[in-house]
């Protein structure tokens, strides 16, 4: 199968490689003069790093493997600090790099512990879930959580490259693939509508990595990502369309202690943004966001009383700008619009369209 690759512009341009056998790239990625490379990789995934760490060990690196924990757990400040001591004690220098092999959890992980390291070393990554391949992966946004909060301190860093190596998707826990798939529909409402056409037409097919349209998904999602982040990597404006359905979802994230799939919750508050985007009389997609989301496994509703601690955790949303609370909604179909400094009657209204 060829690779397609995926340009994302800006000041430090990359491409995005998707296909089987593309981790072959992985050398020519890396800058002249690299010595060290640490490989950043969940801890009981040994398999997924081995093709990465034995090529550059055979090519003559010094490769410092360093397992992590495994998913969200693994955004702490704790795992960043024993990976900034494991790069202190093999000596890893502005010439080297870092690569990070695994889901979104730990893509995040390894982009902020290279962003911060020495005030940023090169960061190459490898993922291996769809949600990372579609999303995480790309655009140079990293990050880890905080008790306050989901990603609330991280940096931008774009990657050097990001290696899609579709065959690692077979192992994918079922729960963990269509989670992934939130990500892709939010990219089918905010920009490009053919995705929920291929999602509708055949949604069993879409929660399978082996289906008809797997890899056209994926790389549509992928462009959609790339269109954005290249015209606006630091977030001043475009750049928060990919938002859409997270301020709601972080808050869900936190109240779960960051236990419930960042996709599910993605789910939940796409639902809760085109309820919002409704009530506020822009489009009318609530049915449409149901259905599709229902029609391949993912969560449209939560619990009736966890709305006051929602509310609250909204309130340190990055997209906030002082008190002023701050949301993406539907204008139309991939047309995005901004809900700013919204009347609490209509965030309490939208919750209890999406409470069970
Ligand atoms: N930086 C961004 O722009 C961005 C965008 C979207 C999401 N994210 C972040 O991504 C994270 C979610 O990513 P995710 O959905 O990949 O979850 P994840 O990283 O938690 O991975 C899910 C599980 O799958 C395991 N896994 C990884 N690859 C596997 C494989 N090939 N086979 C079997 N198991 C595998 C992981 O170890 C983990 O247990 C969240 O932290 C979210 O905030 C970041
Ligand atoms: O890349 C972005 O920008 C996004 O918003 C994509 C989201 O899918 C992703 O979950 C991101 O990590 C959220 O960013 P945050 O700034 O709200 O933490
Ligand atoms: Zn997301």
């Amino acid at each position: 199968m060829s690779a397609t690759r995926i340009h994302v512009r800006g000041d430090s341009p990359y491409d995005v490689v998707v296909g089987t056998g593309v981790q072959a790239e992985l050398e020519t990625l890396l800058k002249p003069g690299v010595r060290t490379v640490a490989v950043i990789r969940p801890e009981s995934l040994p398999d997924l790093a081995r093709p990465v760490t034995a090529t550059l060990s055979e090519r003559g690196y010094e490769v410092a493997d360093l397992p992590v924990p495994d998913g969200e757990q693994a955004k702490s400040v704790d795992v960043a600090a024993r990976l900034w001591s494991a790069f202190g004690r093999h000596g890893v220098t502005r010439s080297d790099a870092v690569i990070g092999v695994g889901g979104g959890a730990t893509t995040d992980l390894a982009g902020f512990v290279a962003g911060t390291w020495l005030r940023g070393v090169q960061v190459v990554l490898v993922p291996t879930t769809l949600l990372a391949m579609v999303d995480a992966a790309v655009g140079g946004k990293n990050g880890i959580d905080t008790p306050e909060g989901k990603n609330l301190v991280g940096t931008f860093l774009p990657p050097a490259g990001v290696l899609c190596e579709l065959s690692t998707l077979g192992s994918m826990p079922k729960a963990d693939y269509v989670a992934g798939l939130a990500e892709i529909i939010k990219g089918g409402f905010i920009a490009d509508p053919a995705i929920l056409t291929l999602v509708e037409a055949d949604p069993e097919a879409a929660t399978t990595p082996g289906g008809p349209h797997t890899r056209e998904l994926i790389e549509r999602k992928i462009q959609v990502k790339a269109d954005v982040v290249g015209a606006d990597l630091r977030e001043s404006g475009l750049r928060e369309v990919l938002n859409y359905g997270h301020t709601l979802a972080h808050a869900i994230e936190r109240e779960e202690h960051y236990t419930i799939r960042h996709g599910e919750a993605v789910a939940i508050g796409m639902v809760y943004a085109a309820e919002l985007s409704r009530l506020s009389g822009r489009a009318d997609l609530v049915e449409r966001t149901r259905s599709i989301l229902t029609s391949v496994g993912l969560p449209v509703s939560y619990r009736a009383g966890a709305w006051p601690r929602l509310r609250d955790h909204m309130r340190l949303d990055k997209k906030n700008r002082g008190a002023e609370q701050r949301f993406v909604v539907l204008d139309g179909l991939a047309r995005p619009g901004r809900l700013e400094g919204p009347a609490e009657e209509l965030l309490e209204a939208a919750y209890r369209e999406i409470s069970a």
